[in-house]
C-alpha cells in the first residue's frame, strides 16, 4: 500500500531530513511512527500525498510510483488520502457541518449526498449533537475528533495523522486512538506519527522508529522487542 525504497529527503540549505528509508506499510495495518523530534516524522508523511517530494529513492502508493506522478494527478492521489494534523486546522468561521462537507464539495461529490455523508462521518466520532456549532465553542479533543471526521468524510483507503494527540490529554489521547481502530477495524490502512511512547506501547501496533532521518526499528507487537 506504501513502499518506500531507499528514499532520502535533502531541504533546501543541505539538511538531510531523511536518509535511505525502506519499509513497506500493507494494506489494512496500523503503523505507529515515532522519534525524537527533528527525527524526520512529519517529513516522511509529507512525501506520501506529494505535500514535499524526496531527494532519492522511490515511493509507491496504492500501486502509483509517486516520481512518475505529474502534477496534474497529484489531486486523484490525493483524494484517496485523509491528512489529520495535531493544530487540527479547521476552518473557525464555519460550522462544524462545513468543515466536515468542505472536502466533498471540493471533490464534487453530489449535493443530494452530502448531507448524508457529512452526518455518517459526525456520527462515527460522536459528535452528531454539534453540528450546528463553531469550532471554538469545542473542546481541543472534540476539535480533534472534527478533524478526523473531516479527514474519513470522503472514505479514503489511506489515512496520515501527525501527532493527532499532541495537545490532548492521556485519556482523550486514547479515546482518538481507539477511534483509529474502529477505522483501522474496516479496512483503512492508517500511518500515525506520535511522539507518545507511552501511548504506542499500550496499543500494541507495529511501530517504525526514527532517529535524525534514518529508520532505525520496525518493531511489531508479538515480536522480540
Ligand atoms: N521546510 C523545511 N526546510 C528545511 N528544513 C526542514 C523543513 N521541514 C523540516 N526541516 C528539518 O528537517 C528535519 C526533520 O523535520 P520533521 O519536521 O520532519 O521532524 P519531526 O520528527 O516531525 O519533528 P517534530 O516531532 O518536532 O515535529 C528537522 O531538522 C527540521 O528542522
Amino acid at each position: 500500500m506504501i513502499r518506500f525504497k531507499a528514499v532520502s529527503k535533502r531541504y533546501p540549505g543541505g539538511h538531510d531530513a531523511l536518509r535511505g528509508l525502506d519499509f513497506h506499510v500493507e494494506r489494512g495495518e496500523l503503523v505507529f511512527l515515532t522519534g525524537h523530534s527533528g527525527a524526520g516524522k512529519s517529513t516522511l508523511l509529507k512525501l506520501i500525498p506529494v505535500l514535499e517530494r524526496p531527494s532519492g529513492g522511490s515511493i509507491n502508493v496504492h500501486g502509483v510510483d509517486l516520481s512518475r506522478l505529474g502534477k496534474r494527478r497529484i489531486p486523484f492521489l490525493r483524494r484517496r488520502i485523509g491528512m489529520i494534523f495535531q493544530d487540527h486546522r479547521l476552518l473557525l468561521d464555519r460550522t462544524i457541518y462545513d468543515n466536515v462537507a468542505l472536502p466533498l464539495i471540493i471533490n464534487g461529490v453530489a449535493q443530494r449526498d452530502i448531507p448524508r455523508r457529512v452526518r455518517a462521518a459526525l456520527d462515527k466520532v460522536g459528535l452528531l449533537n454539534r453540528e450546528k456549532a463553531y469550532p471554538v465553542t469545542l473542546s481541543g479533543g472534540e476539535q480533534q475528533r472534527v478533524g478526523i471526521a473531516r479527514a474519513v468524510v470522503t472514505r479514503p483507503p489511506i489515512l496520515l495523522a501527525d501527532e493527532p494527540t499532541g495537545n490532548l490529554d492521556p485519556e482523550l489521547s486514547a479515546d482518538i486512538m481507539t477511534l483509529f481502530e474502529q477505522f483501522n477495524r474496516v479496512g483503512v490502512t492508517i500511518l500515525i506519527a506520535s511522539h507518545d511512547l507511552g501511548l504506542i506501547q499500550r496499543m500494541r501496533h507495529r511501530c517504525l522508529v526514527l532517529e535524525r532521518g534514518a529508520l532505525i526499528d520496525d518493531l511489531r507487537p508479538g515480536g522480540a522487542a
